[in-house]
């Protein structure tokens, strides 16, 4: 018995609040009573209100709570109820039940308080019951799909409007995705339109189509675009810099022609003095083209080689276009010394190939596709008082939609891959199927991955290093939220709902990844940790690094064309119309300009890395992880300020600032 005062906090998000009626009951230990309440939910309002309760109902475990429509129903989203405990001689008591779900229908939502993972054994199986339910019903509504066959498992959802509630856009997110479409779309039409009649034969007619006033890099991008230095700079610190490595010995592919023994001494001198780098684009290698609009497209798969100056640029020294085969067995070699035009082509056809696998391996599968297996398999397995589910849910939000956007206008059949890219037509998805194949543990994990490809201690690799110093300040957050609930290791191995999630994501998510080091079970906290910062830094920090650097380095369309309309070139004597006939047309290069826009611009309602509002823990400790976490952050952020401002190009992509917490375009 006692004196109770309950809070009801509504989300802030257009149509949060509700007409509909809702109903409360508080359930202790002991007993449970019905608030008898009858409130209509308000947008954004905290609604308080006190009831003497007769019965003795113990420590309060639960808050029940139902919506009750007479004639519309009208969901609501509820933040969280907080309820303060008034008993005598004891002093005022604060519980908190997060919710931040849609309450729809009028079925009956059970919310536990916040600690009750940590007293789950001693609470008479009354939140046994309750996950076991909970996960009953989230796995009605969060299905796996192979969308398509060899890549990993998708959300079982044909559009966005198929999808729970609970994984839509919000209302703002909607509205400013749909506009922004439109606007897309318009300029499309517009551009179209405006360059009917003028020419389209040399490069700077680029610039009839051009949307530099976005980005003040995607303006030096059209000024810098041809030099050396700065075709070198984009494989350590553009929009892709996930496939530069240091050289352990000569390429077998690289065959080198008789007459350019000059060219072999220059890159076995830079190979002795640890100096040679490598991009390989083999994955390529017989992938079908895109037919667009009755044109046949062509593809490369490059092997460019570089040098790290000792100032930090990385110089291009060689490129070879085609894998050497039978009807070709010493493909030309590509020079820096070759007829300008005739290099410009070939470092086209380089970023032309690097986009290909930007696009599909290093952000549609490594990132988007991967945090939606997290999201699947944390939906299927951790039920919502779970530690670990607490601790990724912040960083699974808008996920789903954007995925299955993806799947139904970009990807698809006739979607924009189909409509203005080489790859597209199919062949887009062969490259998801040979990555993914690829797709190990270590190379979602930046300390192995970069120690594999030779990047740490680099002094100009700005991702390298600012990658590096996320994942630590990422696992220090994770190991706080972990350590404060997993006392020691066996608390790890005899959690069924942990062990169930991790092969759910490795077995089933992403098809038997155990062989490409995916693990299948969580012997110890340390591998916990370890996989968890992973989860988050790929749906963080990794994805900021590939998706924000569309609108600098692929508005300015020659500097990485979507697409190839003639063969590469097989002869030094390369003319401009060459050129002109193999870049975009002005179609393809609209549809990849606006489409870079659209998948590269600030997302006006983003949510800093570590800066939510949901409060799924409570209590001091979390609260001091966190605030941790931010501080170790900040500090960061402080690095990469006077880091820059001593650089001719920032690299600004892991400033945390603008990390969002998900991947939610
Ligand atoms: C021509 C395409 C140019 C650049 C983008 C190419 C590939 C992007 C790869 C991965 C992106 C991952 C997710 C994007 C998610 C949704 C995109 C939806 C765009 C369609 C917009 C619309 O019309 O709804
Ligand atoms: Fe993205």
């Amino acid at each position: 018995m006692g004196r109770y005062r309950v809070r009801v906090a509504t989300g802030n998000s257009a149509f949060s609040g509700s007409n509909n009626q809702v109903q409360l009951w508080l359930v202790g230990l002991r007993a449970e009573v019905e608030l008898g309440l009858r409130l209509r939910p308000a947008r954004g309002q905290m609604e308080d209100f006190e009831v003497d309760v007769s019965e003795d109902l113990g420590p309060l475990q639960f808050v029940k709570l139902r919506k009750i429509h007479l004639l519309i129903k009208d969901a609501w989203f509820c933040n969280h109820i907080t309820v303060w405990v008034f008993e005598q001689s004891m002093e005022e008591k604060e519980i908190v039940f997060p919710c931040y779900r849609w309450v729809e229908g009028d079925g009956i939502i059970c919310l536990p308080e916040t600690t009750a993972w940590m007293i789950r054994n001693e609470s008479q199986g009354l939140f046994q019951k309750h996950q076991e339910e909970e996960l009953k019903a989230r796995r009605t509504l969060y299905g796996w799909v192979s969308w398509k066959k060899g890549i990993p498992l998708s959300v079982a959802a044909a559009s966005e409007k198929d999808l729970p509630l609970d994984a839509r856009f919000h209302e703002e997110k909607k509205v400013d995705f749909e506009r922004t479409r439109v606007v897309g779309v318009t300029e499309i039409a517009l551009k179209r339109l405006y360059t009917l009649l003028s020419s389209w034969n040399s490069l700077e007619d680029f610039d009839q189509i051009f949307w530099g006033g976005k980005s003040a890099l995607a303006k030096r991008v059209r000024l810098s675009w041809k030099d050396d230095d700065f075709f070198g700079y984009q494989f350590l610190n553009g929009v892709n810099p996930t496939l530069l490595r240091k050289s352990s010995s000569l390429p077998t592919r690289l065959v080198i022609p008789p007459g350019t023994e000059d060219l072999k001494a220059q890159l076995e001198r830079k190979l002795q003095e640890g100096c040679l780098f490598e991009v390989d684009f083999s994955l390529l290698a017989g992938i079908q083209a895109n037919v667009i609009q009755g044109e046949r497209q062509h593809l490369a798969a490059p092997l460019l080689m570089l040098k790290m100056e000792p100032d930090g640029k990385l110089l291009p020294m060689v490129i070879q276009l085609q894998l050497p085969g039978s009807d070709s067995p010493v493909p030309p070699l590509f020079l820096p010394s070759d007829p300008s035009l005739t290099w410009l082509l070939a470092k086209a056809w380089v970023k032309n190939s690097d986009f290909q696998l930007h696009e599909l391996q290093a952000h549609l599968l490594k990132t988007h596709l991967m945090a939606e297996v997290f999201a699947v398999a944390t939906m299927r397995c951790l039920p919502g008082m779970h530690p670990i589910f607490k601790l990724l849910i912040p960083h699974l939000r808008y996920t789903l939609e954007i995925n299955t956007r993806a799947r139904t206008k970009l990807i698809s059949n006739g979607g924009f891959f189909d409509q203005a890219v080489n790859t597209g037509g199919g062949g887009h998805l062969d490259v998801l199927r040979r990555a993914t194949t690829c797709l190990t543990y270590r190379s979602l994990c930046p300390p192995d991955d970069l120690a594999d490809r030779g990047l740490l201690g680099v002094p100009s690799a700005f991702y390298a290093h600012d990658a590096v110093r996320l994942w630590d300040i990422i696992s220090r957050y994770v190991q706080g939220i972990v350590q404060l609930h997993y006392l020691e290791d066996e608390v790890v191995r005899s959690d069924p709902e942990l062990q169930a999630w991790c092969r759910e994501i490795t077995e089933i998510g992403l098809c038997k990844a155990q062989e490409r080091g995916f693990p299948v079970s969580f012997q110890s906290r340390d591998e916990l940790c370890h996989f968890v910062t992973m989860c988050i830094f790929t749906c963080t920090a990794q994805h900021s690094a590939v998706n924000q650097g569309q609108l600098d380095w692929y508005t300015w369309v020659p500097n990485a064309p979507c697409t190839m309309r003639q063969p590469p070139p097989t002869t030094k004597d390369v003319t401009l119309e060459m050129v002109m006939a193999t870049m975009p047309n002005v179609h393809q290069a609209c549809i990849q300009m606006t489409i870079s826009w659209h998948l590269g611009r600030f997302q006006p309602d983003m949510v800093p890395l570590g800066h939510h509002k949901e409060q799924y823990f409570s209590g001091p400790g979390p609260q001091a992880v966190l605030n941790r976490f931010q501080e170790d952050l900040y500090t960061l952020e402080r690095e990469i300020v006077a880091r820059n401002e001593s650089l001719d190009l920032p690299y600004e992509y892991l400033k945390p600032s603008r990390i969002e917490n998900s991947i939610t375009i």
